[in-house]
């Protein structure tokens, strides 16, 4: 589908909503927080300001958001028992809907100090989603995008989670295309100025295997080594994209020096 600069314009109020929402989090992220506490947070940011979470209802899924801690690879459902702790790394997965946009996004939050392997692996998943951004353009294709994340994460050696993907998003929460975190350069489908989509790898310390739990959601690493995810919304302009959901206060990467 090829959307026209007003539906861009749609899209950037939405993903504004959850890039906010993202960055309001990061004081809220600490131990003995529990991940019902960050649901309850997301459902109230959206209430205050006329974002409906999207995943509320989805699917038979009943929250807010997706929290995805350590090996929990995503789709981690928020529960009231599961308190944060010392050394954790969460992954929180938003997508509000507004007039009919679904802007969605996830980042890393580290609780407290990271050991060294922690804080590695959630660099080299932002630097791959930083990487598969600059392969976003025309003239590229959706090969393209997954051959940057994968050549990127496994020169780390990390693994690319294959079992799910990034997809078309707009006034559907997922649509064509589906946008592969690994693969060969020129394949897929060519990138036209107008659509719109996420790119959200999962990257894993480990083997890339994923075992899926009785819940029939929570994905984890069948190895029960560390995974991370970071997920933008962007739309192909005529020079390269625009990222809907970018931090309106820088917060996107927790594991940048502080500035100043
Ligand atoms: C829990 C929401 C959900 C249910 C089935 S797939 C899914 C989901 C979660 C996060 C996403 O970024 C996404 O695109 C889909
Ligand atoms: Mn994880
Ligand atoms: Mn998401
Ligand atoms: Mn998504």
């Amino acid at each position: 589908k090829i959307y026209s600069q007003e539906d861009f314009e749609g899209m950037r109020k939405a993903s504004q909503m959850t890039a906010q929402c993202l960055d309001a989090l990061v004081p809220l992220v600490q131990p003995g927080v529990t991940t019902q506490d960050i649901d309850d947070f997301v459902f109230k940011f959206g209430k205050e300001r006329g974002g409906v979470p999207a995943t509320l209802n989805y699917r038979g899924y009943t929250k807010s958001c997706c929290t995805s801690i350590n090996r929990v690879i995503c789709h981690g459902i928020p529960d009231p028992k599961k308190k944060l702790k010392e050394g954790d790394i969460v992954n929180i997965d938003v997508t509000y809907i507004v007039d009919g946009w679904h802007g969605d996004s996830s980042r890393m939050y580290p609780v407290g100090k990271l050991k060294p392997a922690a804080k590695r692996l959630i660099e080299v998943t932002h630097e791959s989603l930083m990487r598969a951004l600059d392969a976003a353009k025309p003239g590229n294709t959706t090969g393209d995008i997954g051959h940057a994340i994968q050549e990127y994460v496994e020169s780390e050696r990390c693994s690319v989670v294959r079992d799910f993907c990034g997809h078309g998003v707009g006034k559907l929460f997922h649509d064509m295309p589906n946008i592969l975190h690994y693969g060969q350069k020129g394949t897929g489908i060519k990138l036209m100025p107008g659509m719109i989509f996420t790119i959200e790898p999962m990257v894993n310390l480990g083997r890339p295997d994923v075992r899926v739990l009785k819940d029939g959601w929570t994905a984890e690493t069948k190895d029960k080594t560390l995974s991370a995810q970071f997920e933008h919304s962007i739309g192909i302009t005529s020079t390269g994209c625009d990222i809907f959901t970018t931090s309106p206060a820088g917060l996107f990467n927790p594991m940048e020096p502080e500035t100043g």
